[in-house]
């Protein structure tokens, strides 16, 4: 899939689309999706959707949940294991637009990111960038590292013990996902990934890498990952936390 990046030729938004390998667009295409640069930023736009979609840690909902968000008594803390004596490391593998690994990094957390969508991928890349030269959240930002991979291959190739504490997926429910329908402003990120599919085959080496579990966001009706029954769950209002204790080859 290549979107192209709509922004003027001389503008930083040329010289990140030339970086990405992203063809330049001097207009909107007819159909589908596109970036644009706008505003000294990054954002996904669908056409016929108003709404953009990117990545702002600095405002916004994000800020507000650093803020006023519960800390550690937040469901995705404390399905992680996050307590006093315990700020374990993080794989988020379906790093997404990284809303979750953020929260984790504001309470402490050092995440390490996987992303495979290339455009999901520039939009996070962009909002962490942004997210650095913000003197509030610089510290957490600099706990977050992002990087271009696809975790069906990438978890199988780390070896025995890894370095994480945690591995965290959250794929793309196949099913509309209610969480994201409700949010108009995440229309365009949701049809442009859609659903995750293929996303049971991460479970098994997610589970042989984490030293202390898997954790498995999922909608809250939603079945299993792989139909394995998790170790532990955590419920939130719309959202099921599924945790699975780690797997060593005998
Ligand atoms: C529901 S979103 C994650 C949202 C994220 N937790 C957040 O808080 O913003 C799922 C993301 O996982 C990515 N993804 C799915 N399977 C993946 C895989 N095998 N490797 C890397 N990324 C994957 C998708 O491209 C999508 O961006």
């Amino acid at each position: 899939m290549s979107v192209g990046v709509l922004a003027p030729a001389d503008s930083a938004g040329a010289q990140l689309a030339a970086q990405l390998g992203l063809p330049l667009l001097d207009a909107a295409p007819a159909t589908g999706h596109y970036l644009v640069w706008e505003r000294e930023r990054l954002a996904l736009a669908e056409v016929g959707e108003k709404a953009r979609v990117e990545v702002d840690l600095i405002e916004g909902a994000q800020a507000h949940r650093r803020k006023f968000g519960g800390g550690r008594g937040q469901p995705v803390a404390k399905a992680v294991g996050l307590k006093s004596g315990n700020t374990p490391t993080v794989l988020d593998a379906t790093a997404g637009l990284g809303r979750d690994a953020f929260v984790l990094a504001t309470l402490g957390c050092t995440v390490h990111l996987l992303e495979r969508n290339a455009v999901a991928c520039a939009l996070l890349a962009d909002g962490l960038r942004r997210g650095l030269t913000d003197p509030d959240i610089a510290l957490i930002v600099s706990r977050m590292r992002l990087e271009h991979h696809d975790a069906r291959q990438w978890l199988p190739e780390q070896g025995q013990p890894a370095s994480y504490d945690v591995v965290y997926l959250d794929p793309m429910f196949p099913e509309p996902d209610k969480r994201a329908r409700a949010k108009k402003d995440m229309h365009a990120f949701q049809s442009l990934i859609g659903g995750d599919a293929d996303a049971d085959v991460l479970l098994a080496p997610a589970r042989k890498i984490a030293r202390q579990r898997v954790v498995v966001k999922r909608p809250r009706t939603a079945p299993w990952l792989a139909g394995v029954k998790p170790d532990f769950s955590f419920d939130g209002e719309s959202t099921r936390f599924d945790a699975y204790l780690p797997l060593r080859d005998a």
